[in-house]
């Protein structure tokens, strides 16, 4: 997801602390004022009249923003006020935007409240990264944009279904097999087992196999620093104060340099992509999205005229971001689950071997035969929920939600953070238990708590083909290997937060030892 890039493009961009990043003396000066001046200029009435009630602290000089970049995640601070506060609140992070606490208030607005609550913030960040939101996450809710995140969908739908995804899953894991049985008993990095797999699964579903093998080394590379930093860590300035980009950063010079490197790379497999284009051979989801272009265009010109060439590769970046924000942290969580509790991995392997034996790796169509292991990823994307309090959307009109008014242009933050961990609802919530999945029956249970891929509108894209890949590589792994703590390591917590990384809930990068199982 540029789910991910959206985290950063969101309200809860401003963030004080840019990680090496110098500042001139004349900028930090000017921050400083900007900061008195918020903090003079700020209420406390928050958005104005019948608002939500304020979040205490907004007296301090920089609102809420200490929260978001506190040492203790900010999801687990803004909880505890949100259930003093009830469904609704306002927070001042630069500028105010509400939060929705409760499950009434969230189901409200998913159902409710598609399109006001339907569009994106936008900040340097984001316009730099969309090349000023002609992509799918990015994009503020328009009539263009409803059409460009159909066209999105039905790209990955046709392309991904009658198992071309399992076809490039199942190349891609039986590469990563054989470096990995190079590594057996020995220390290896989650990231060296999601980022290969994630990376070289999207980007042969983006690219295809006859790309140049250095076009899907860089993406490798953009996936596991460049773009996975850019998109999780943290933040830059210029989001909050935007005279700042013009002042020359580390940061802002590191975030261009991601983005040329990102769009150069689009740009030219675009171009390669429709010089070889074939009519009857749909090769990747590049020809697929060039191919609904065309097609677009030709059938109903004036409706599509919108829809440049930028918008077309920028729907396969928005591919790539959901793989480097979202589904690498989603995986990296699973393997650090499984880890932590070595009865359940067992019990998930077994499960899969049960259905799939020894000879051949895990398909498609071996998840639904097993109710535990449908349960078990279930569990890990409750747990993971790596979008702790949501990728902002932001109001398109002026509405009242829940006797509040609310202007238009809002930014909303959600508390899933307080739904997937409510013990109302998850009894023992920290525990992995894939259990509360399977109803007194034995079957699969699904659970209205859960929104591991957000809600309404902007809801995740890439969700059936996220949810295949969990299974496809979580259940090849632990198929072919037991998963095991390094020596020594064995009272280490694997599932803290990473510090590295904020806003998103990840792990931060742990070793493990592979044992070959069969
Ligand atoms: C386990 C893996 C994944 C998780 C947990 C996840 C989660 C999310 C979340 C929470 C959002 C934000 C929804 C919102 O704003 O309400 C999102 C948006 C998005 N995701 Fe994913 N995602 C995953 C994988 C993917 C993959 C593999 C793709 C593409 C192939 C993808 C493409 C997108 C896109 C394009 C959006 C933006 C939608 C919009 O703004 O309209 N995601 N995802």
């Amino acid at each position: 997801m540029v789910v991910s890039a959206a985290v950063g493009g969101g309200a809860v961009t401003g963030v004080f602390t840019v990680t090496g990043t110098t500042i001139a003396l004349g900028a930090t000066a000017l921050v400083l004022v900007v900061l008195l001046l918020l903090c003079l200029g700020g209420s406390s009435g928050g958005l104005g009249a019948e608002s939500p009630p304020v979040a205490p602290g907004e007296r301090c000089v920089s609102g809420h923003l200490g929260i978001m970049t506190g040492a203790q995640p900010s999801w687990i601070t803004l909880n505890r006020i949100g259930k003093e506060k009830g469904d609704v609140m306002s927070l001042k992070v630069g500028h105010w935007v509400i939060m929705l606490n409760t499950f009434a208030a969230i189901k409200d607005a998913a159902i409710n409240f598609v399109k006001e609550m339907g569009s994106r913030p936008t900040n340097y960040t984001t316009n730099l990264l969309s090349e000023n939101g002609k992509d799918i996450s990015l994009g503020e809710y328009s009539h263009d944009w409803l059409l460009l995140r159909e066209m999105g969908i039905k790209n990955l739908r046709e392309f991904t279904t009658n198992k071309r995804l399992e076809e490039v899953v199942h190349i891609i894991l039986n590469k990563l097999e054989e470096d990995l049985d190079k590594k057996e008993n020995q220390p290896v990095n989650v990231k060296d087992i999601t980022i290969p797999a994630t990376a070289g699964v999207l980007s042969h579903l983006c690219f295809g196999f006859d790309a140049d093998a250095s076009v899907h080394d860089r993406v490798a590379k953009l996936l596991s620093d460049g773009l996975f930093k850019y998109i999780v860590g943290p933040r830059l300035l210029a989001n909050f104060i935007p005279i700042l980009r013009f002042f020359p950063s580390n940061a802002l010079r590191e975030a261009q340099a991601t983005v040329n490197e990102l769009n150069g790379l689009l740009r030219s497999e675009m171009k390669r992509h429709q010089e070889s284009l074939d009519p009857d051979i749909t090769r990747d989801l590049m020809d697929g999205i060039i191919k609904c272009r065309n097609h677009a265009r030709e059938t109903e010109p004036d409706k599509y005229e919108f829809l440049t060439e930028t918008h077309a590769y920028q729907v396969i970046s928005n591919y790539l971001g959901g793989a480097a924000g979202a589904l690498v942290v989603a995986l990296q969580t699973g393997v650090a689950l499984f880890v932590s509790n070595p009865e359940q991995q067992e019990k998930f392997s077994a499960a899969v071997t049960s259905v799939v034996g020894e000879d051949r790796m895990p398909g498609l169509d071996d998840q639904e035969k097993s109710v535990y292991v449908r349960a078990t990823i279930e569990e890990i994307l409750r747990y993971a929920c790596i979008a702790p309090i949501s990728v902002p959307h932001k109001t398109s009109e002026d509405i009242t939600f829940r006797g509040f008014k609310i202007p238009a242009n809002t930014g909303i933050l959600v508390n899933f953070y307080g739904l997937h961990f409510n013990e109302e609802y998850w009894p023992e919530p920290f525990n992995f238990k894939p259990e509360r999945f399977i109803d007194e029956r034995g079957n699969f249970r699904s659970d209205e708590h859960m929104y591991p891929f957000g809600y309404g509108a902007r809801s995740c894209v890439g969700q059936p083909v996220a949810r295949q890949l969990m299974y496809l590589i979580l259940s090849w792994l632990t198929h072919r290997y037991a998963l095991c703590r390094v020596p020594g390591e064995e009272d280490r917590d694997l599932l803290q937060q990473d510090p590295d990384v904020q806003v998103v809930k990840a792990v931060p990068p742990f070793d493990l030892i592979l044992k070959r199982r069969f």
